[in-house]
């Protein structure tokens, strides 16, 4: 039996590891559970896989839901409750579902403790991914990648030596506005771009697939979890989201992974990983599909891709001011602050005031992180 923790339990990404958990009874069991605001849910989810520790976002949260939870779930709130449950259980792998860097210290927390990491908060790798990667090394643990591409391209590499890897490509669907001229981008409203054509998940992410930030915060984190240089990983525009990713050997073999775009599927390898488990998800029919397009990624149209290669190539803290400074705009394009192309603007306005630290420490990380979220938030 693994014990599993869900930091975002409550999310998308959260709400479809406790699917494949209930599904595999046999497997899995609940250690902890933390969640943000969702007090609903959270009950319901508590009470259901009755996990030994439990956090929700705050102290006034928490004080509204202890009644209604299981006397023996001990229950945390805030950054604190997050470490709590991701570090001081007998967990063997903490899944990480919490959108943005809030993530890091409590992933960072649970690499200390020895756990293995279902990785799905991208910006975690994004905004530290020499420490993270370094902490993890240290310890033994293992970085199972959750996002759909990055376990396609770990499922292509399995068992290969990296040194014959010529290269690795993310497909990137194109998001909401995929067809969209930039003119036509200058009206466009928050409803349109939620509205993401092949995956359903969290505001942010579909957002941030509409801007390519997505895809910019994939390479990234791809830098990091498989070690290659940005020179050997390529973005390719596939409208279905069908293929996952591929992998181009040096003999010229080139190994994709393909599946419907369930995200039940690459959770769960992350979760049974090394092995394969049975599941209900849609099988996938190419001949039902027919047809599969592919278009060359247009960094004009899409120049927060640019940006992102632009500053994982310096690295240090300016993946750290890429990420913050994209939280904050986002946020604002949500609360109907800024417009869709003003997104980019903010991430472009707030680098072009950093000067990058090389190798930061935690502090200097922490120091930039709030630095960006301030200009951007003032601009
Ligand atoms: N959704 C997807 O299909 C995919 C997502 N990802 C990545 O996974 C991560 C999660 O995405 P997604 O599931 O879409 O996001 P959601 O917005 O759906 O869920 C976010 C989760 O984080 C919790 N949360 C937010 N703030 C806090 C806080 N301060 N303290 C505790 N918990 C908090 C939310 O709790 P609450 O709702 O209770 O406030 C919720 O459980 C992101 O990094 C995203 O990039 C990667 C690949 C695919
Ligand atoms: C499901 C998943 O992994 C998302 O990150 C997805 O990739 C978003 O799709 P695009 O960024 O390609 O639009
Ligand atoms: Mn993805």
């Amino acid at each position: 039996m693994k014990k599993i923790s869900v930091i975002g339990s409550t999310g998308s990404v959260g709400t479809q590891t406790l699917d494949v958990i209930m599904q595999h009874p046999e497997q899995f069991e609940i250690e902890g559970l933390a969640a943000g605001t969702n007090t609903d849910l959270f009950i319901e989810q508590v009470n259901q896989f009755r996990p030994k520790k439990a956090s929700i976002g705050n102290k006034e949260l928490a004080n509204k839901i202890s009644a209604h939870l299981p006397a023996e779930v001990e229950l945390f709130y805030g950054e604190q409750g997050l470490i709590e449950v991701a570090a001081g259980t007998d967990a063997e792998i903490v899944v990480t579902a919490i959108v943005g860097s809030r993530g890091l210290p409590s992933t960072l927390a649970a690499i200390a403790e020895g756990k293995h990491i279902g990785l799905a908060n991208k910006e975690t790798l994004v905004t530290a991914g020499h420490l993270v990667t370094e902490l993890a090394r240290k310890k033994g643990v293992s970085l199972l990648p959750v996002d759909s591409e990055h376990s396609a391209i770990f499922q292509c590499l399995n068992g290969e030596n990296f040194k014959e890897v010529e290269g690795i490509t993310l497909t990137a669907s194109g998001g909401s506005f995929r067809d969209f001229t930039r003119e036509q981008l200058l009206n466009v409203t928050v409803e349109d771009a939620l509205k993401h054509p092949n995956w359903s998940m969290g505001a942010k992410i579909t957002i941030d697939s509409a801007t390519m930030v997505n895809k910019g915060l994939e390479v990234i984190e791809a830098h990091w979890l498989f070690g290659l240089p940005y020179e050997q990983i390529n973005v390719l525009l596939h409208p279905e989201s069908i293929i996952h990713s591929f992998v181009e050997y040096r003999d010229g073999s080139v190994i994709a992974q393909l599946g419907t775009p369930d995200m039940h599927i690459p959770i769960q390898y992350a979760l049974s990983y090394p092995n394969r488990l049975s599941s209900s998800s849609k099988r996938l029919s190419l001949a039902e599909i027919g047809r599969l397009n592919f278009r060359e990624m247009d960094l004009e149209r899409f120049p927060c891709l640019r940006l992102a290669y632009e500053c994982g190539k310096i690295g240090g803290t300016a993946t750290t001011v890429f990420n913050a400074a994209n939280e904050i705009a986002v946020s604002r394009f949500l609360k109907r602050e800024i417009s869709f192309l003003q997104i980019e603007n903010v991430i472009e306005t707030v680098l072009s005031k950093h000067e990058a630290q090389l190798q930061p420490d935690l502090e200097s990380i922490q120091a930039a992180d709030e630095w960006a979220r301030e200009v951007a938030a003032s601009i």
